[in-house]
């Protein structure tokens, strides 16, 4: 039997000039679209009658761009997931999701690519529901003090000495979900971000997971318009450097970064009273 299915252009890589007289504008989006509803004919038989073709997708993106422009993330994202789902009858359900570079301006032609972290979208619409969630992916943010872990479960394997001041980092991939489709959507991702960002600094630690809690309910409070934070913190665990064997002391100055293994805390913040959501939308 034919399980759950989709299908789509994964990664369509959009750059998109505004040409606004001498200051020109730019958007760089990687675009993903995936489509589901009455498709078991081409599972099954290879009758393609109701097979919108991925490559029409892509171009879609591209018409679009010229025809729309292309403002924020969200917006071109339900204008796309809206468009297949109203015009062709088979298709019930779709699913847009964006990853949005930042470049910052150095003229009025000329740019920077931003290195850190990339702004995401998923939205999903279908013929009754609309769900919009945004996010951000590898922001990176360490504190180099005011961070203690101890006072945990100790077996017979525990190696880990209790910390009483040490650095937390962490790479944030963090969504959030919106209770409606239609808010400012650059405001809220600017105001979630500060949020995210100020309450990782302002947080003295005993934990990530609590660091963790910290982040997810600062965007809450902030944020009227979001229903739901799910965060995933990677520990990007920095362990300080023996530098015995050479005479010399080590108060919280030198430190191997680790890469891997690393801890990895995820968990989920929302309002009391927030709406159920309509899609499955886990990081
Ligand atoms: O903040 C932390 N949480 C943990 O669960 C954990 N486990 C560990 O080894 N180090 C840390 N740090």
């Amino acid at each position: 039997m034919l399980g759950p299915n989709r299908y789509g252009k994964a990664e369509t890589r959009l750059v998109r000039v505004h040409r606004d007289g001498d200051s020109h504008g730019l958007v760089d989006f990687n675009v993903s679209v995936a489509l589901s509803g009455d498709l078991t004919a081409t599972h099954l038989t290879g009758d393609n009658s109701g097979v919108l073709p991925t490559d029409t997708m892509k171009n879609t993106v591209y018409a679009f761009a010229k025809e729309h422009g292309v403002g924020e993330p969200e917006t071109f994202a339900l204008l796309l997931a809206r468009h297949f789902v109203s015009s062709q009858p088979q298709v019930h359900a779709a699913k847009v999701s964006v990853e949005s570079f930042v470049w910052d301006r150095l003229g009025p032609h000329s740019f920077r690519k931003r290195g850190d972290h990339v702004r995401t979208t998923v939205v999903h619409v279908s013929s009754e529901t609309v769900q919009v969630v945004s996010g951000v992916t590898g922001l990176v943010l360490l504190n180099s003090t005011d961070s203690e872990f101890h006072g945990f479960v100790e077996d017979g394997y525990t190696t880990l000495k209790p910390a009483t001041d040490r650095i937390l980092a962490t790479a944030v991939d963090a969504r959030w979900r919106h209770t409606g489709d239609d808010t400012d959507w650059a405001a809220s991702h600017a105001g979630a971000m500060d949020a995210l960002v100020k309450a990782f600094v302002g947080t003295y630690s005993y934990s990530l997971q609590q660091t963790l809690y910290a982040m997810g309910a600062r965007v809450i409070e902030d944020r009227p318009e979001i229903a739901e934070v799910r965060l995933a913190l990677p520990n990007k665990h920095h362990y300080l450097a023996d530098l015995s064997p050479f005479g010399l002391d080590n108060p919280g100055e030198v430190f191997i970064a680790g890469d891997r293994p690393y801890g990895l805390i995820e968990g989920s913040v929302s309002r009391d009273d927030a709406p159920a959501a309509t899609a499955e939308w886990w990081l």
